[in-house]
């Protein structure tokens, strides 16, 4: 999807006008060095692609980290299926025992070399937390869970240099996981994008991916009209307010299409194979009954490494343009306020724990009980997005704050009547969009537990567990998922501006 506003039309220091890091990098070039991510202006965000890359992800790491690569194909080539999964045979559950063997026998490989680029670190966090996934998900229930070491160690390096938990992030699966079908070199067309690596080879699998890939492109334009409304805030004449005016009446469509993109997941995607088959596979270790031991870190090479005391699984929750939006709109201290942490555990350092005796990190969560559910999803965010969501947050001149200030000084002028209905407009759209995610986590969670929770009653006999009850589901970011979801939704609602 084409932005709206052509990027000739920026200042050379404007932060999307900045130059990628690595973007001519690829698998054999690794000894270029990624200086451009010092840039106090990069913010990885492309005016054709948004927070996805504007070229292929690199496909595969650069030679010595080989065994990575090697173990992650078979892993798929195996069909590894779910330690959950009741009537695995014996040939399935065998080939997955030998897989993990396979993993624990990696040799423990090195990092540093890694740095010097960033799309290969990239690339390595995919390998490694994938792997990782696989592994603690294909375990049988009765297993202890435990990471070994040559995955512990080097996904914690990884993740420290990306700044990044050590678990699979929606910048893993969606953001960097997708290719072109047609092998074409620029960005592809919507209809030309494959994802590269799935834990089930489902098609419903992927289709439920590239539903948040094909947000993000349409999202381009969104970030667009952000961009452009907010030049227009620093002049802030009249001009600027038919322009605002007209931008957020475009905000608001771009709004709606996404909410009719985030449908169409249900072309492609069941709901019961993604609950049943699917979305296993992505639970952290605080939606895990087990906790998770990452072993190794008292060896010499995990000096000076910590484990978050906090690790959920991908959510598109991790997706840097939803929050934009909110952030540009104002409407974050409503939808995503600290009252709204989506937080259901008393204590989460209880879901990891570890085989060395050094204490638990503090900085990932320490003061997650409190934070919100966006704070805390911003961890999982690659940091350059990270730094856009801050540095849209720190705007000197905000746009609720504008339309406040115009509405009040003159409540008749018409001129500031119809930014106000702009603005409005755009939240509303925003509402729509979340009341439409809560359709579809009804129709792909709540339906699909409901009916699970059944057949368990079913299968022992009445009474005890499954009552069909699903008020305690969590999300796969930890959340209290239908109560957090309506208190976001309302909460967004709540920041249309009512001139009494
Ligand atoms: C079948 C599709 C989807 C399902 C079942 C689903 C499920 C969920 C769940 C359970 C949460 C609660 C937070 C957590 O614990 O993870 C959540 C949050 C969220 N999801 Fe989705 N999701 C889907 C698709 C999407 C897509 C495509 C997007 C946009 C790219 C999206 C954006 C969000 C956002 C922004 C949140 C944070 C809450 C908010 O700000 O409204 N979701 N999702």
């Amino acid at each position: 999807m084409e932005p709206h506003f052509s990027s000739n039309t920026l200042p050379p220091d404007h932060f999307l006008s900045q130059p990628r890091p690595d973007s001519t990098a690829n698998a054999t070039t690794l000894g270029s060095v990624d200086t451009t991510t010092l840039a106090a202006h990069d913010f990885d965000v492309d005016n054709r692609s948004g927070f996805m890359p504007p070229q292929e992800p690199l496909g595969r790491l650069p030679v010595q980290w080989e065994a990575w690569e090697a173990v992650l194909d078979v892993a798929i080539q195996d069909r590894l299926q779910l330690g959950e999964k009741v009537d695995q045979s014996q040939e399935e559950k065998d080939k997955s025992s030998h897989w993990r063997a396979r993993v624990r026998e990696l040799p423990l490989l090195p990092t540093t070399d890694l740095k010097s680029s960033e799309i290969v670190l990239r690339r390595a966090h995919i390998v490694l937390a994938w792997i990782m996934h696989f592994y603690v998900h294909s375990l049988p229930l009765d297993n202890d869970i435990k990471i070994p070491s040559p995955i512990t160690i080097p996904l914690l390096q990884v993740s420290n240099y990306l700044q990044l938990p050590p678990v699979l992030t929606y910048s893993d699966d969606v953001l960097y996981n997708w290719k072109s079908k047609s092998n074409s070199t620029t960005m592809p067309h919507l209809n030309d994008l494959q994802s590269r690596t799935l834990f089930t080879g489902l098609g419903d699998e992927e289709e439920f991916y590239l539903t948040s890939v094909r947000i993000e492109l349409r999202g381009v334009e969104a970030l667009s009209l952000m961009r452009s409304t907010m030049d227009e805030l620093f002049v802030s004449d009249e001009i600027a307010v038919k322009r605002i005016t007209s931008y957020l009446t475009r905000l608001a469509k771009v709004i709606d299409e996404l909410s009719n993109l985030l449908m169409t997941v249900r072309h492609g995607c069941d709901p019961d194979i993604f609950y049943n088959k699917i979305r296993p596979w992505f639970k952290g270790a605080d939606s895990d009954r087990r906790p998770w031991t990452f072993e190794g870190l008292d060896r010499e090479e995990a000096e000076g490494l910590e484990v978050p005391t906090e690790l959920s699984g991908p959510s598109a929750g991790q997706s840097s343009l939803i929050h934009a939006m909110d952030i540009f709109l104002g409407v974050v201290e409503y939808s995503h306020s600290e009252e709204i942490t989506g937080s259901t555990t008393p204590s989460s350092t209880s879901e990891i724990s570890h085989s060395s005796t050094r204490p638990l990190s503090t900085s990932y969560s320490s003061t997650t009980e409190r934070q919100s559910f966006l704070a805390r999803m911003q961890l999982y965010m690659p940091r350059h997005h990270r730094n856009f969501l801050n540095h849209l947050r720190s705007t000197t001149r905000p746009l609720r704050q504008f339309v406040v200030n115009n509405t009040c000084a003159d409540p008749d002028d018409a001129r500031n009547t119809a930014l106000l209905d702009a603005y409005n407009q755009a939240i509303v759209a925003l509402k729509g969009f979340r009341d439409k995610h809560i359709i579809l986590v009804s129709l792909y969670i709540v339906g699909p537990a409901r009916r699970a929770s059944i057949r368990t009653r079913d299968e022992i006999g009445g009474g005890g567990e499954g009552t069909g009850e699903t008020s305690d589901l969590k999300g796969t970011g930890g959340t209290n998922l239908v109560k957090f979801l309506k208190d976001v939704r309302d909460g967004t609602k709540g920041a249309t501006i009512r001139m009494t």
